[in-house]
């Protein structure tokens, strides 16, 4: 089946600079975004993974020029949009929403949620003024909440209900995009449970693409089709969801994924823990960005960065940043070996 390709990301760079000195000239850069190129076809769920920092938001936030992005090529449904006009742009953002983490801070609280989902279809001219209570009707019941609650003020609902708010203004245009940003991460694990399940609800009737972005490896099983792992501002491991959760490639996603709790006790996992914190993205390491945390770092990690590749034993489509991909998935690397000998002589 030839998917439709909405959303292509090449060689995207988001370096924020560093202002200093008397004249507050810049002095430096954060390169929080450096050469990310992912695609994203239409009616799938796409995740963002990794920790805190490593250039997931930044990524999301660039792809709708809420930060203009530095350098790369973002296309949307076949429109460069780095290169839009403002005007244009904003005509191109109906079909290009974001919900956010904290839908408290995203809602305008002097304003009714009728008022929040009124400006926003004004904006976009998307329903005529005559019929727009009547689709403010509509838009309540679609995300559980009921018509009269639209004259209330975003206060008088709790967590998950705003964050119904915030996904029903975001539905309110029509979009053909969502970009979640860690949209249930402040929710309680019931009420995330909710919200994801109308996520996909939607998607289904809807045919919404999403781009979710999440630390929550769990939410990620649950929501994606494809996932995306990010190191410090680098991808290192694009996949099908179950080629990411069963057949890991990177040592960076090994870990990520061994970290995440078993329920059940019997169960042992190797669980590698990194050593070392995450480096800062104002002065990258050299060659793989990872190796200063990596348990099979040999010298040539610390001078080559590694392209994103399939090898023999991956599926199409599977691709890892990883000089020793193979050595590593077959015991021949040297620091594997050498862990074996260190078992085997105990
Ligand atoms: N406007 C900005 N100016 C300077 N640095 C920024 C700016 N926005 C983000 N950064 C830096 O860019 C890097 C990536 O940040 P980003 O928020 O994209 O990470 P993240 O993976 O989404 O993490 P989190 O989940 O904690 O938000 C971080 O080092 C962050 O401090």
């Amino acid at each position: 089946m030839n998917r439709k390709e909405l959303l292509k990301v090449e060689n995207l760079k988001q370096y924020f600079p560093i202002k200093g000195g008397i004249f507050g000239r810049t002095i430096n850069h954060v390169k929080a975004v450096d050469d990310v190129t992912f695609t994203v076809y239409e009616g799938e769920t796409v995740s963002i993974v990794g920790e805190s920092g490593c250039g997931k938001s930044t990524t999301g936030r660039a792809i709708l020029r809420l930060d203009e992005p530095t350098d790369g090529k973002v296309e949307f449904n076949g429109e460069d949009i780095v290169s839009l006009s403002k005007s244009k742009l904003r005509r191109t953002r109906k079909d290009m929403q974001i919900i956010f983490q904290d839908p408290y801070a995203s809602l305008n609280p002097r304003q009714t949620v009728r008022q929040i989902l009124n400006e926003a279809m004004e904006i976009q001219n998307v329903v005529p003024r005559s019929e727009r209570n009547d689709r403010i009707a509509e838009l309540m019941e679609t995300v559980g909440l009921k018509p009269f609650q639209a004259d209330r003020f975003p206060h008088e609902f709790s967590g998950g209900q705003r964050q119904r708010i915030g996904i029903a203004r975001a539905l309110s245009v029509d979009p053909k995009l969502i970009i979640c940003d860690e949209a249930v991460s402040a929710l309680d694990v019931s009420i995330q449970a909710q919200v994801l399940n109308l996520l996909k609800k939607f998607q289904r009737e809807f045919n919404l693409t999403y781009l979710f972005i999440s630390h929550d490896l769990g939410v990620v099983r649950h929501i994606s089709d494809r996932i995306i792992v990010m190191y410090l501002g680098k991808i290192v491991e694009i996949g099908d969801k179950d080629s990411i959760f069963k057949n890991p490639q990177h040592p960076y996603t090994k870990a990520l994924l061994s970290a995440i709790p078993v329920p059940d006790p019997d169960i042992k996992k190797n669980r590698i823990i990194l050593k070392g914190d995450v480096p800062s993205p104002i002065d990258p390491p050299e060659g793989c960005r990872f190796h200063t945390r990596c348990p099979f770092v040999v010298d040539k990690c610390r001078s080559v960065s590694p392209e994103l590749e399939t090898r023999n034993h991956m599926k199409k489509g599977h691709q890892a940043a990883c000089h020793f991909i193979e050595e590593i998935h077959s015991g021949e690397h040297e620091a594997t070996r050498d862990l074996r000998n260190v078992r085997q002589e105990s």
